[in-house]
């Protein structure tokens, strides 16, 4: 896949989402202390004051105006190919899954994700008269696999071959690899795009599918208690939408027709991430211990690996002095490594607790979120090399054309022959071209269809550099 165009600037997008106090909270006879400036995206606490994107929730804007102020253009973007990631960061307990949607179940409505599912069907819907779509899901978690020692894994939530497990000794629920299953490996191609070897991807092709991914890999995740939070996400849980089109650039309409449809075809391939972090707890504030405690201290590690990729990314001076930025420190950093700094828009939603006994964890998690809306991401549109060259070979035949109709009137009728003889051969060549495209494609399966697609790119430009380019020179 070719990253097309120079690509813009743009900051990662921080919203804070302050949930109310909860039942427990309010039991235990908590206070808030998070204050949100009414009208600014400002929030106060203690003496420290922060200045973010947006703030929802307790009476800072409403928290169902979110997807629309931060999301929706996200979306909108995945159709114009351009990656994006959402990120969930706070303590345990504080939101991130109630905001993500990540604890999808029975068709519930609420959260990010089953937004963004929704908005997705609609817009392929309005778009499907000029567009052929194919829509897939992952869903995987990173998390510790408790067998003698902690290892940070991969583990893939949508694998129908893993066995569905309640709670074990050690207090975790989650799901068990059959043996002698590889584990997912994390790999970098040759251009630097991020992607998991071995992890289910489904194809998807309504709504009602789409969700059943969404509830089964939530069903899933890896969960345990701890003292704040009864039903707690121990792992980081990564839902990816890839959307592939094939667009046509002038739609033909019913009952029109083109002489040479093929040609004008685009192909975009943009990832949407969506990313339900673990809780960055202190122990001592969750009761942990045992293996809980040592679980904690690892999740930590992975986000404090996040961190230091923050802020490194973060700080100006840092990254002018060009600073190693340490991606390869934990799996989630490597994941997360187009996201932040990459070829990505990213908007990451803090979510904060307003009870006066986490105000320690919330101003760390505020403190955490303002160094990333300093990263500079730089996305591009991902169109693959084949449609560059198609499209560049459409302009040479419509500069061919232009050239005929210049030379209609004035021109010896031996030059206009020749030009017709041209064009005719560009596009007859074209024609073969694309139909043995549209034939291994219709063959091969997604992953083999991008290694195809390379293998046809190469033919072209062969075709282009030793066929068209001395045609227009002549
Ligand atoms: N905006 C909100 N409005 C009402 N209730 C909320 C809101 N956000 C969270 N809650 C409630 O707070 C509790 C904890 O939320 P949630 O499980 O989403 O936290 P979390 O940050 O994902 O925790 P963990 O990291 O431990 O998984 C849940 O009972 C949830 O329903």
């Amino acid at each position: 896949m070719e990253t097309g165009g120079g690509g813009e600037d743009c900051c990662v997008k921080v919203a804070v989402h302050v949930r109310p106090l909860i039942a427990d909270e309010r039991a235990q006879g908590c206070k808030d202390c998070v204050t949100v400036i009414p009208g600014k995206p400002q929030v106060q606490i203690g003496t420290h004051s922060f200045t973010f994107d947006h703030v929802y929730g307790s009476t800072g804007s409403p928290s169902s105006a979110m997807f629309e102020e931060c999301i929706a253009s996200l979306v909108d973007g995945l159709f114009q190919g351009y990656n994006a990631t959402v990120l969930a960061y706070g303590q345990t307990g504080s939101g991130k899954t109630y905001t993500m949607g990540t604890g999808f179940k029975d068709g519930c409505q609420t959260g990010i994700i089953p937004q963004v599912m929704n908005v997705l069907f609609k817009k392929i819907e309005t778009l499907k008269h000029q567009t052929e779509f194919q829509l897939h899901v992952s869903f995987i978690e990173v998390c510790l696999l408790s067998s003698r020692i902690l290892k940070e894994e991969v583990q893939d939530l949508l694998d129908p071959t893993c066995l569905n497990k309640p709670e074990t000794a050690n207090g975790h629920a989650g799901k068990v690899t059959v043996p002698g299953k590889p584990p997912i490996q994390i790999r970098e191609t040759s251009n630097g795009v991020i992607t998991l070897a071995g992890s289910t991807e489904v194809s998807v092709s309504s709504l009602k599918e789409m969700a059943a991914c969404l509830e089964q890999g939530s069903l899933s995740r890896a969960t345990g208690s701890t003292n704040m939070n009864n039903q707690s996400s121990r792992s980081h849980a990564i839902f990816t939408i890839t959307l592939e089109q094939m667009r046509k650039l002038n739609p033909v309409f019913p009952g029109e027709s083109s002489p040479n449809e093929s040609m004008n075809e685009e192909y975009l391939c943009a990832k949407l991430h969506l990313v339900d972090l673990a809780g960055s707890e202190r122990a001592k504030r969750t009761g942990s211990d045992g293996l809980r405690f040592k679980e904690g201290v690892h999740i930590n590690k992975g986000l404090l690996a996040l961190g230091n990729v923050i802020s490194a990314l973060g700080d100006d001076k840092k990254r002018k002095e060009g600073v190693h930025v340490p991606y390869r420190d934990s799996k989630l950093t490597r994941l997360l490594q187009d996201s932040l700094g990459g070829n990505s828009r990213t908007v990451m939603i803090a979510c904060i607790s307003p009870a006066d006994i986490n105000a320690e964890e919330t101003l760390n998690t505020l403190k955490y979120a303002n160094r990333a809306r300093n990263i500079q991401n730089k996305p591009v549109v991902n169109r693959d090399p084949m449609s560059s060259e198609m499209i560049k070979m459409r302009q040479q035949l419509e500069y061919l054309q232009a050239e005929l109709c210049a030379r209609g009137g004035g021109s010896s009728s031996d030059e206009v022959q020749v030009l017709k003889e041209r064009i005719a051969w560009l596009e007859a060549a074209n024609e073969d071209l694309c139909r043995e495209l549209h034939e291994y494609r219709g063959r091969c399966t997604i992953v083999d269809q991008r290694e195809t697609d390379a293998q046809v790119c190469n033919s072209i430009c062969f075709f282009w550099n030793f066929s068209v380019s001395p045609l227009l020179i002549s």
